[in-house]
């Protein structure tokens, strides 16, 4: 049995997450985190976990904390704490901002709960990934980021809708950067194990459309409600549920790479990833020529702006 702490709970997409990830069958203890002085929110927000918790039949004990030494002995330490964009903004604007937040929390990690996995959501997700990696002083297997997995779900349940079939049938996925430079890998797409390039529809398959609402999804849903909760909280209910159960799962997170996809990266991405108990290894991978050129460019812009942000915190 596992205990899972969720540092940002009292955020919109934190204190959702709590609770599909309450609900997993290898969690036995949520620890709710905050900051000092959200003692009251935190004990209010636990509470009414442990009462949904009743009401689905389940036990799972719920506590909560603003001590930084409390999330030692944690399995998995999910980090949501920083930030969201607001409507016009990239997400990469709020990356000084967010790796000032997410610093020390890296660093308190690192120091009490050494042996844990860390999952990074916190925006621009990718540079937040690094910014854990280098400050918790864990391994690249132990630190990993929400990534593109979100937008591959987001793409598979559009190409799902536009062939009318059940989404379990469609594969997809979009690596590199979550946000603008995503890449489409429409090589590694398949409905019913049909690539989907063999099948006669997709000629008329409007992409560029539909990567255009992938790209457009947190910006449209928070224009109009706020932020995005449900989407992100069950992506990342689905990993910690992979990771506990030892699933061997390939999905498409965002990871430290060297080599695995045509000697491209140097930082952390986007990229099909094996997820399991021990943690996440990039899956090594060849992709199309046009592909590969697109992830480049993602990979370049994330390098970049990685390196200038941890050049900013030294
Ligand atoms: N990777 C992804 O797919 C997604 C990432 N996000 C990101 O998750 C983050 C949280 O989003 P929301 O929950 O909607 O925001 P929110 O504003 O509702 O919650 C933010 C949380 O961060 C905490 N926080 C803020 N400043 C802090 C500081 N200096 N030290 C410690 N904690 C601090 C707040 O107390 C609160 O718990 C944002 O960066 C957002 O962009 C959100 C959705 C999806
Ligand atoms: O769009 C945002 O800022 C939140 C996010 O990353 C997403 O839902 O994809």
């Amino acid at each position: 049995m596992a205990k899972v702490t969720i540092i940002g709970a009292t955020g919109r997409l934190g204190s959702f997450a709590s609770h599909p990830i309450a609900g997993i069958p290898h969690v036995d203890e949520v620890l709710l985190m905050g900051r000092p002085g959200r003692e009251n929110l935190l004990a209010g927000l636990a509470h009414d976990l442990t009462d949904s918790c009743a009401a689905r039949g389940i036990w799972t004990e719920i506590s909560s904390s603003t001590s930084e030494e409390d999330c030692a002995d944690s399995d998995i330490i999910v980090i949501t704490a920083g930030a969201p964009r607001h409507e016009g903004q990239d997400r990469i604007d709020l990356a000084l901002a967010n790796a000032r937040i997410i610093r020390p929390i890296a660093e308190s990690v690192g120091r009490h709960a050494p042996n844990a996995i860390v999952l990074m959501v916190s925006n621009p997700v990718d540079v937040m990934t690094a910014v854990a990696l280098r400050y918790s002083g864990m391994e690249p297997k132990q630190v990993f980021g929400l990534g593109t997995h979100l937008d591959s779900m987001r793409l598979k349940a559009l190409i799902a809708d536009y062939f009318h079939v059940h989404v379990s049938e469609v594969h997809t996925r979009i690596i590199g950067e979550h946000g603008e430079s995503m890449v489409p890998l429409w090589s590694a797409t398949t409905i019913g194990g049909i690539r989907i390039s063999n099948l006669p529809a997709f000629s008329g398959l409007p992409i560029d459309e539909m990567m255009q609402r992938v790209k457009s999804s947190g910006s449209f849903i928070i224009k109009n409600s706020g932020a995005t909760i449900y989407g992100p909280g069950d992506a990342i209910a689905t990993l910690v549920q992979t990771i506990l159960g030892n699933e061997n799962r390939i999905l498409t997170v965002s990871s430290y790479i060297k080599s695995e996809v045509h000697n491209v990266g140097d930082t952390c991405i986007g990229v099909p990833a094996r997820v399991n108990r021990r943690g996440v290894s990039p899956v090594p991978i060849r992709i199309e020529e046009s592909e590969l050129e697109a992830f480049r460019e993602s990979v370049g812009k994330i390098r970049g702006i990685t390196r200038e942000i941890l050049e900013k915190l030294e």
